[in-house]
């Protein structure tokens, strides 16, 4: 571990979608540095197996779980009410995203829904209720909020969850200003590839080679978590609005999403074959 182990000892972080992937990787590595943790998902049964794992690891760490569509606004104030009754959240993960690979112009409104749902309003809904509640009570906060590369140079083929990261980014910068006077911080990371179950399922069809990365491999998921959890605590306490990206230097060497290249050349049928193995949730 790269950090002192009583780093995060006392504050208590929200991680949405902190059930699977890269927000499970962040929870684990702010429960060793001593947080409590609240995490959030639509599926109960994947947060309870979360949460069996980080107590069995953390005995004496709090973590609690909430079931919660992040897209209902009713249901985000619920969970965050919650969250306040037992003691105030000190961080916010905007980490719950949702994405698909498709075409843009076949894309239905129900499918752009469902991306700008949970990837902007969803986040867009956790960080107006943790802000207001810290600005009410006087005390101080952190948003971190997990973007894409897509924020900062587009993304074919994956357009609405680029809008929803680009958004969450103009929303770290403006809120940095707003917020800042409340000592509120708000912070993001844009990461390349970290290989995850949901992830490869839905946007890597193709398998997760390091193509089109100067440093030549994948992201490690424990380097994401130190990146967050450095951003998240005192150390980072005068940076703020600012997005720092992992990517393995992938921007740099003109790289889009890797595959992208190829998906111009797609046939409907690959493109139904891709839609077929594409996970429901
Ligand atoms: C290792 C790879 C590295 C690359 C990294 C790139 C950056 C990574 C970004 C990420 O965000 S990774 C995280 C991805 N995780 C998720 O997406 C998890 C959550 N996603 C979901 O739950 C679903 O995928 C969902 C479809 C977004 C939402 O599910 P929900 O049950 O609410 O919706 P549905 O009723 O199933 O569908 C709504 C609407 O959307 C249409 N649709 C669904 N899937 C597709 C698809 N693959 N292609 C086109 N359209 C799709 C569906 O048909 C519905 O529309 P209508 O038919 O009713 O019009
Ligand atoms: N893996 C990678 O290489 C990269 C990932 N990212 C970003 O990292 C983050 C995590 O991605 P990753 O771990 O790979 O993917 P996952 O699909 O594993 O994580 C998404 C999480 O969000 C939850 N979620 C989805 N929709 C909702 C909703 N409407 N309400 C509440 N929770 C929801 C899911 O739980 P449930 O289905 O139970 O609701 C799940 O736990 C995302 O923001 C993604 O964009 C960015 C760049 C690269």
């Amino acid at each position: 571990m790269a950090f002192a182990p009583g780093l995060l000892a006392g504050r208590r972080v929200l991680v949405t979608g902190g059930g699977t992937g890269l927000g499970r990787s962040m929870g684990r590595r702010f429960l060793a540095l001593g947080a409590s943790l609240a995490i959030c998902g639509r599926r109960g049964d994947v947060l309870d197996e979360a949460a069996a794992s980080f107590r069995a690891e953390f005995p004496d760490r709090p973590v609690t779980t909430h079931v919660c569509d992040i897209r209902d606004a009713a249901a985000v104030e619920a969970m965050l009410d919650a969250i306040w009754r037992d003691a105030p959240a000190d961080v916010l993960v905007n980490n719950a995203a949702a994405n698909f690979l498709a075409q843009t112009h076949r894309l239905s409104p129900r499918a752009v829904d469902a991306v700008l749902g949970t990837t902007l309003h969803g986040a867009a809904y956790c960080t107006i209720g943790c802000g207001r509640r810290w600005i009410e009570a006087g005390r101080p906060g952190v948003v971190l909020s997990i973007l894409t590369l897509s924020a900062l140079q587009g993304g074919a083929f994956t357009v609405p969850s680029a809008m929803a990261k680009a958004g969450l980014l103009a929303m770290t910068q403006s809120l940095a200003v707003e917020w800042g006077p409340h000592g509120i911080r708000l912070v993001a990371i844009a990461p390349g590839t970290f290989p995850t179950e949901s992830a490869v399922a839905r946007l890597r069809p193709g398998g997760t080679d390091a193509e089109g990365v100067p440093l030549g491999r994948n992201g490690r998921h424990e380097e994401l978590a130190d990146l967050a959890a450095f951003l998240v605590s005192d150390h980072a306490g005068y940076i703020t609005g600012e997005c720092v990206v992992a990517d393995g230097g992938r921007r740099f060497l003109g790289g889009a999403r890797a595959g992208a290249q190829a998906m111009l050349r797609w046939s409907d049928e690959e493109w139904a074959a891709q839609r077929a193995r594409t996970p429901a949730r």
